[in-house]
């Protein structure tokens, strides 16, 4: 393992750093500072793998999308599940020592782009720090599982919430948020670990009067941002976007935050800022600012004037890679963004060293030696549409990447999926998500036939590359059936483990992608493994659950036989014997609950409110991939009353389904109905 030179850790702070790669205890979200998720661990090696059994299993109290990086310290491991509840389970034997549930408000729920998801806490000095869906941020006991304290680090009447992992530097924590795809303005912040006192935030776009914030951001935005949007459109109410809402890694040597930041909102360039051609710092950018005071330092922009949900928050890696003069080492930052294209960036100074796309793409014919894109004429249409690789989901999503830095070889969980975009020409305010685009484009009223679903299924997948970033190409990738698999881990016995969609943990040979091993977990994975070791043995631990941005946007691509079924931590060892236990999952009875009704017009006007209010949660044609129900079987489907009462009036805010009067007018809300009702009586229907 190579280390940096790391600088002395200032007074009273404990580097993680200094403890090398994550070893013996998994202490922060990507294993150390540098966030490569390998473990120096190699009891568990290529030669032994057969022998890797189940040591425990632990059934989390809620369900949905599951994307924690369990934390384990001293002998507990702090895992999270969906609605931001934390389980303290005893990290040897799984036996659960306490659960914090923070109790929130479920009708936060629709402000969630992408799921009610939690990627994990933060530990320092037995306090763990755990970010809330509702916008908290939270320092919880870790031997009693007692709050300590709770600030709100937003402002709670914009649709903000928090899904990453805080991080701990020193004195401070760090936290970022989202709500890019609804509309806010993004930033991220640094608080006092002992009192939860704001120290300082960093703004990532100006402030809509173009003032100052009295915030660590001010200087730069004044010198830099302001200039680079226009003074008009989208951003000045809806807050330009800019959500810092996953990676935040720790320089230790250069004592900087280096931070990605989210895609711009609306997405649409051209009502987001219609009197700029300006490239809108810091979208889409990595950050780099000083730890303790939040101050600029660097940034890279990887997606000039976003327009596509091109995020830069994907997982940032901090590594030395021999590209100094004569192949001495350089510290390098390295991340696989949305938009496609791995980028090699010197850490001191956020110059560009290297980019080339990880997948196939057609925004662009590449980038300018500075690394600019060199965007195609079908990126922006200006009306119509065009299909482009990647689409909003990514090349690669918020699922970590990790690195080896034996073999200098970065393992993305990669995705290929193209989607069309169509600019809508006119903001619409009857829908809480505010791209500026037209989800409706190219989806029939009529449910699509069993051919054309099958085509689009195969158009979609995934696909697990080990990275050489020193010649930016492939060494190895591995073709998976499906996009939105899980994150990533390394091990120093020259390991990779990935869980998938469909519930196998697989690992392989890092050197060649050979596959080694493969178990079943009987629940979708997306949350990446982690490895530690406690009285001389090694453990390998991954979470299940099955939800998402993915699962909820792109439901038509699965098949569920059941309903949602909890999160799990499942836990293996070297010659364990244990069993994962059968999901007591209720069968779906796929059934029309009424005759098919509406005339064309209405069920026009059905699949356009479905697609721009429903989808991004139960899922296109109405399609639900079974994280939230699919309102093709639902019995509220069939009773006009009762449709409206919860789409309408609210009936069912207390499960998370708040009230759509301000989007929908009662007849919308019957022309959904007619829509799904008709999707039911498909040939989906058995
Ligand atoms: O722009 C944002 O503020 C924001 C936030 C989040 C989030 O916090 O989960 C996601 C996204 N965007 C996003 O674009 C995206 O694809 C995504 C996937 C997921 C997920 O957890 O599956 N979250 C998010
Ligand atoms: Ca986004």
């Amino acid at each position: 393992q190579q280390k940096p030179a790391a600088a002395p850790a200032a007074a009273g702070e404990d580097s993680l750093a200094a403890q090398g790669s994550a070893g013996a205890e998994w202490l922060s979200y990507g294993g150390t500072y540098d966030e490569q998720r390998h473990s120096r661990l190699t009891q568990i090696n290529k030669d032994n793998l057969d022998q890797l059994g189940v040591a425990w299993t632990y059934e989390m109290r809620s369900g949905r999308g599951i994307e924690t990086t369990p934390i384990v310290a001293d002998g507990a491991m702090y895992a999270t599940s969906s609605w931001s509840i934390l389980h303290a389970l005893d990290a040897k034997t799984g036996k659960e020592l306490w659960v914090y549930d923070p109790g929130v408000d479920k009708a936060v729920g629709v402000d969630a782009c992408c799921d009610v998801v939690n990627r994990g806490v933060a530990i320092k000095d037995g306090v763990i720090f755990l970010g809330v869906i509702d916008g908290r941020l939270e320092a919880i006991d870790a031997k009693t599982g007692k709050r300590i304290w709770s600030v709100q680090t937003v402002d709670r009447s914009k649709p903000y919430t928090v899904t990453g992992a805080p991080r701990v530097v020193g004195d401070k924590v760090l936290i970022g948020n989202g709500g890019a795809e609804l509309g806010v303005r993004g930033y991220l912040s640094a608080y006092d670990v002992k009192t939860g006192k704001l120290v300082w935030r960093f703004y990532t776009v100006p402030n809509p009067k173009m003032q100052p914030d009295g915030a660590a951001s001010d200087e730069v935005l004044a010198r830099l941002g302001n200039a680079t949007w226009g003074k008009t459109g989208r951003w000045t109410t809806d807050g330009g976007g800019g959500t810092v809402w996953d990676s935040i890694v720790y320089d230790e040597p250069n004592r900087q935050i280096i931070f990605g930041v989210g895609n711009a909102s609306p997405w649409n360039a051209a009502l987001r800022d219609p009197t700029s051609k300006g490239d809108n710092l810091f979208v889409s950018s990595i950050v780099a600012v000083d730890a303790d005071t939040g101050k600029y330092k660097w940034h890279f922009q990887t997606t000039p004037r976003d327009n596509w949900d091109y995020t830069a928050t994907q997982t940032i890696i901090l590594a030395n890679l021999p590209l100094g003069e004569n192949g001495t080492p350089r510290r390098v930052v390295m991340q696989a963004p949305k938009n496609g294209f791995f980028y090699v960036l010197d850490a001191k100074t956020g110059q560009f060293i290297s980019g080339n796309n990880f997948v196939p793409q057609n925004w662009t014919t590449g980038l300018d030696a500075n690394g600019r894109p060199l965007e195609t004429a079908e990126a922006r249409p200006a009306n119509g549409s065009s299909v482009l690789m990647p689409g909003p989901q990514g090349a690669h999503n918020w699922h970590p990447m990790a690195f080896n830095p034996d073999l200098n070889l970065a393992f993305i969980p990669a995705q290929e999926l193209p989607q069309g975009y169509a600019p809508k020409a006119e903001a619409d305010p009857h829908t809480k998500w505010n791209t500026g685009f037209k989800f409706e484009d190219g989806l029939p009223v009529d449910p699509v036939d069993p051919a054309t679903m099958k085509a689009m299924r195969a158009a979609f997948k995934g696909r697990l590359i080990a990275w050489d970033p020193i010649k930016q190409a492939p060494r190895w990738s591995v073709e998976l059936p499906t996009p939105s698999n899980g994150g990533v881990l390394s091990t120093a016995s020259g390991l990779v483990f990935q869980g998938t969609v469909a519930g196998d943990l697989v690992g392989y040979d890092a050197a060649n992608g050979k596959e080694l091993w493969r178990r079943n977990l009987k629940g979708g994975i997306m949350a990446p493994p982690v490895s530690y070791e406690i009285d001389g043995e090694q453990y390998l631990a991954i979470a299940s659950g099955w939800g998402g941005a993915y699962a909820l946007a792109a439901g038509f691509l699965f098949d569920p036989a059941v309903q949602p079924l909890n999160g799990r931590v499942i836990v293996f060892k070297l010659g364990a014997k244990g069993e994962i236990p059968d999901h007591q999952g209720v069968p779906i009875d796929r059934k029309p609950q009424a005759a098919k009704f509406g005339d064309p017009a209405m069920l026009q006007r059905g699949l356009v409110a479905y697609s721009r209010n429903c989808m991004v949660c139960h899922g296109p044609m109405a399609i639900s991939s079974g994280v939230l129900p699919d309102l093709r079987w639902s019995p509220l489907s069939g009773d006009a009353d009762a449709w409206r009462d919860v789409v309408i009036d609210g009936s069912r805010r207390e499960a998370g389904m708040v009230s759509f009067a301000k989007q929908l007018s009662p007849e919308d809300a019957e022309a959904i109905r007619a829509y799904v009702v008709l999707q039911a009586h498909g040939p989906a229907a058995k």
